[in-house]
């Protein structure tokens, strides 16, 4: 099985205006969080938006993984990254993928695109669903909002996994992830 991970760096929302010579109308623009999502340029799930992520190296924790593999694809630092999903994805019935998911406030640099990735500050309230895995649309929401998850989805019709049919899964919210051990922060 392959250990994977994702990282979904938020952030208030850019006002559209400049704060420092409007200040009152950077304030009523406000627009709200904004999630950094990449559109995928190879691998699996090309073409699609995702967070940043990748497989696990050996000798690798998912954490070091997540920060790895964002800084591999958008030149991201992320650091303090809370857990926030255990997801397995399963092909045909065999396990195919365990996902570790994470999200961070907390970041430096200016994201930028690589051969794999482009990447997109969207609003939170605009994640374009219906161009990424089918389960997202059931598990991303929640996370974005500060919840944790722990999933089962079931992909059916043989390799490879993005061109199967997502057909059912079981989720759990609030639940409690192995090995996370950092605060939890309000999103
Ligand atoms: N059902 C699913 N829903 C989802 O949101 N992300 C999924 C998913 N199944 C797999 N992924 C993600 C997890 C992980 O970030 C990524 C793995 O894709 P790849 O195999 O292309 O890995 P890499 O980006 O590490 O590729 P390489 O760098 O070429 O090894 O796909």
């Amino acid at each position: 099985m392959i250990e994977a991970t994702l990282c979904f760096p938020l952030r208030d929302g850019e006002t559209g205006a400049d704060p420092a010579t409007d200040a009152d109308l950077a304030t009523d623009d406000e627009t709200g969080r904004e999630v950094l999502l990449i559109e995928k340029r190879r691998g699996l799930g090309e073409g699609w938006y995702n967070g940043p992520g990748g497989k696990c190296e050996p000798g690798e924790t998912p954490r070091e993984c997540a920060i790895r593999e964002t800084r591999e694809e958008v030149g991201l630092e992320v650091r303090d990254l809370e857990k926030a999903g255990e997801l397995r994805f399963l092909l045909d019935g065999e396990a195919h993928t365990f996902c570790h998911v994470y999200r961070t406030r907390s970041f430096e640099g200016e994201p930028t695109a690589s051969e794999e990735a482009a990447p997109e500050w969207v609003p939170v309230d605009d994640v374009p669903y219906d161009r990424m895995w089918d389960d997202d649309r059931l598990w991303l929401p929640g996370v974005l909002e500060g919840k944790t998850v722990a999933g089962e989805f079931r992909f059916e019709g043989g390799t490879p996994l993005d061109e199967a049919d997502f057909v059912d899964h079981e989720m759990a919210w609030d639940a409690s992830l192995e090995g996370d051990q950092d605060e939890k922060r309000s999103y």
